[in-house]
């Protein structure tokens, strides 16, 4: 709670303000009973009615005091609540944005999610009300009690007999709440999840009709939200009758007490019906101490979850600087020694033993079955992965040793799935590099075979994209991921399978256009014929190389490829 908490501290000024505001209308809550004590003592049984004009006048004037500081109090409590919500989702961001891809496996996206969103806004909430009406309550009972220990002090001892049973009901809530609400945020997460998954394969779902399946999945999901919440505030819910069976008692006794003392004329009957205000104030406080407890579990618990996030070191990938680096056009040489790597919380190694060397400018075609390596392989290069043995240099020098904005900056990277984000075309190609002019957007879609589809839509290069825009075809994502990565000039490129979609003559013609690039070239693919406009192939088996040299040379020497080439043949045949 303390690391979330801390986040308060910019604000604390205006937290402060609101805490002054609360107890300033704490405090003329708390005398009207006392002043309504004297109109009866002193005005109305002596029958003075200038007494009750003084003291009436003055309570319609603490009346508006109390109301003027409740509306700036919430003034204040919303600031707070709203500027610490808003600066912890930014470093919960931030943080998360310079996880390592080990960290990210660990988390899954909708948990993420649920942290940034739900958990932040369960301790927001608790914040706000905590600067308007949470610490009332706690300090609305000690006062009020001091406020009776202060009219009579024996009825107010009367008060407390309940205190020992109901501190013990407290310890338990917290306890036990905070431990069920965390529950039900793991549940939350379980449901995002679903909803995440089941949203993103849409087509599937009605492809295959098992919408009642996902319906099915997702109610179950929805029961065990239900169920947990439940069984949470059913606990919590228990506790507030409990305590107030313990409040009445008490009550009864002071009124009994008070009874006995008036009759002996050693108390007044004013004393008596301030003593009993006040015993309901607490008692009212009381009841909102349930509702109190379980926000407070419940933020107890995200804090916690939160916090997990926000102090993480370790795997955590260092930013050095926020601009990107330029790095030397003649850079882009590659080599990996001895590469092994194993995949975090697993225990197979996917890659043993890699060697090999690809010059600078050299296109370099990865070929294997499906499972391979290939995508890992390529993951080392910018350092999404560590090898677990071995090490990969650019230029001669470890890759570990080059900072890591500069290795990216050289790197032009196609994911095996192409992503489009929200907003226009060119906005997309430009993600590659926020300061291009329009012109390298048009020479790096044309270099991707991109540009003339581009240009036969209506709105061209200002056509939206992503969940709100068109849909592109799979072939045209993957040419507009492909300009993305083009438009960054890199000295290494690297496309995971990213020209699958493409037809034979668009393939062929993208290839020609990225020869004729500087760029040192990483290219996976299933296709021969691809493969053969590269300068070598290295062919992978089992995350092993199995062979390395060029189509001609392995057409020789590769059993596996010479059976890649002829499987291939045959199909082109059958066509
Ligand atoms: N995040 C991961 N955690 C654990 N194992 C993984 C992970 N990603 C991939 N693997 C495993 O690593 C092996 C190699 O996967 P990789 O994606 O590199 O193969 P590939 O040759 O690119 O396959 P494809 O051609 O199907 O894309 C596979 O056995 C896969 O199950």
């Amino acid at each position: 709670m303390k690391v979330v908490l801390s986040y308060v501290k910019p604000y604390k000024w205006y937290a402060i303000c609101a805490l002054v505001l609360m107890l300033v209308e704490l405090a003329a809550e708390l005398v009207q009973p006392l002043i309504i004590s004297k109109i009866i003592d002193d005005g109305i049984i002596l029958k003075d009615l200038h007494v009750i004009s003084l003291w009436g006048g003055l309570l319609i004037g603490i009346s508006l005091i109390a109301f003027a500081s409740g509306i700036f109090n919430t003034y204040y409590s919303a600031h707070v609540a709203q500027s610490f919500a808003f600066d912890l989702r930014n470093a919960l961001f931030s943080k998360i944005q310079s996880f390592s891809m080990a960290i990210y496996l660990k988390y899954p996206t909708s948990s993420l999610i649920t942290r940034l969103t739900s958990d932040v806004q369960q301790v927001q909430s608790v914040l706000f009300m905590s600067l308007r009406i949470m610490l009332r309550a706690p300090l609305s009972v000690v006062l009020s009690l001091m406020m009776a220990f202060f009219v009579n002090a024996e009825m107010a001892l009367m008060l407390m007999i309940g205190t020992p049973i109901l501190a013990i009901f407290l310890y338990v809530i917290v306890k036990k709440g905070s431990f069920l609400f965390s529950e039900v945020q793991r549940r939350m997460d379980k449901l995002n999840r679903a909803l995440q998954e089941s949203l993103q394969a849409i087509y599937l779902v009605k492809a295959f009709m098992r919408n009642h399946y996902e319906m099915k999945k997702f109610h179950q999901v929805a029961e065990d939200l239900k169920v947990d919440t439940m069984k949470a505030l059913r606990t919590m819910e228990l506790m507030m009758p409990l305590m107030a069976f313990v409040l009445n008692v008490s009550l009864l006794f002071a009124i009994w007490y008070g009874a006995k003392e008036i009759s002996m004329n050693r108390a007044q009957v004013g004393e008596m019906v301030a003593v009993v205000n006040y015993a309901l104030r607490i008692t009212g406080y009381f009841g909102m101490f349930a509702f109190i407890l379980n926000s407070f579990s419940r933020a107890k618990a995200s804090s916690e979850r939160m916090a997990e996030i926000l102090i993480m070191e370790e795997g955590m990938e260092k930013a050095d600087g926020l601009k990107e680096e330029k790095v030397s056009a003649e850079i882009g040489a590659i080599s990996f020694k001895e590469v092994s790597f194993i995949y975090p919380n697993t225990k197979k190694p996917v890659l043993q033993d890699i060697t090999f060397d690809v010059k600078k400018g050299e296109k370099l075609a990865i070929m294997g079955a499906t499972g391979s390596g290939k995508s890992t392989l390529l993951s080392l290069i910018p350092r999404f992965f560590e090898p677990t043995k071995g090490e990969i240099l650019v230029d001669g020098k470890d890759i570990k040793e080059w900072p890591l904005k500069k290795l990216r900056s050289m790197i032009g990277y196609v994911p095996q799935k192409s992503l489009l984000f929200t907003g226009t075309i060119e906005d997309n190609v430009k993600w590659g590099k926020r300061e291009a002019a329009f012109d390298e957007v048009v020479a790096a879609a044309k270099r991707s075979q991109i540009h003339e589809t581009i240009s036969a839509f209506p709105e061209g290069y200002d056509t939206m994209v992503g969940q709100k825009g068109v849909n592109l075809s799979g072939g045209q994502k993957q040419r507009l991921s492909i300009a993305r990565a083009l438009i960054r000039k890199p000295q290494i490129l690297i496309l995971d399978d990213s020209t699958s979609a493409l037809d034979v003559k668009t393939e062929a013609a993208l290839w020609e256009a990225l020869k004729g690039t500087k760029a040192t070239m990483l290219v996976v693919t299933q296709k021969i014929h691809t493969a053969k406009g590269a300068d070598r192939i290295l062919l992978l088996d089992e995350g092993k190389i199995s062979a390395i040299g060029t189509h001609e040379e392995l057409m020789q020497s590769s059993e596996l490829y010479q059976q890649i080439a002829h499987s291939q043949e045959e199909q082109v045949g059958d066509e």
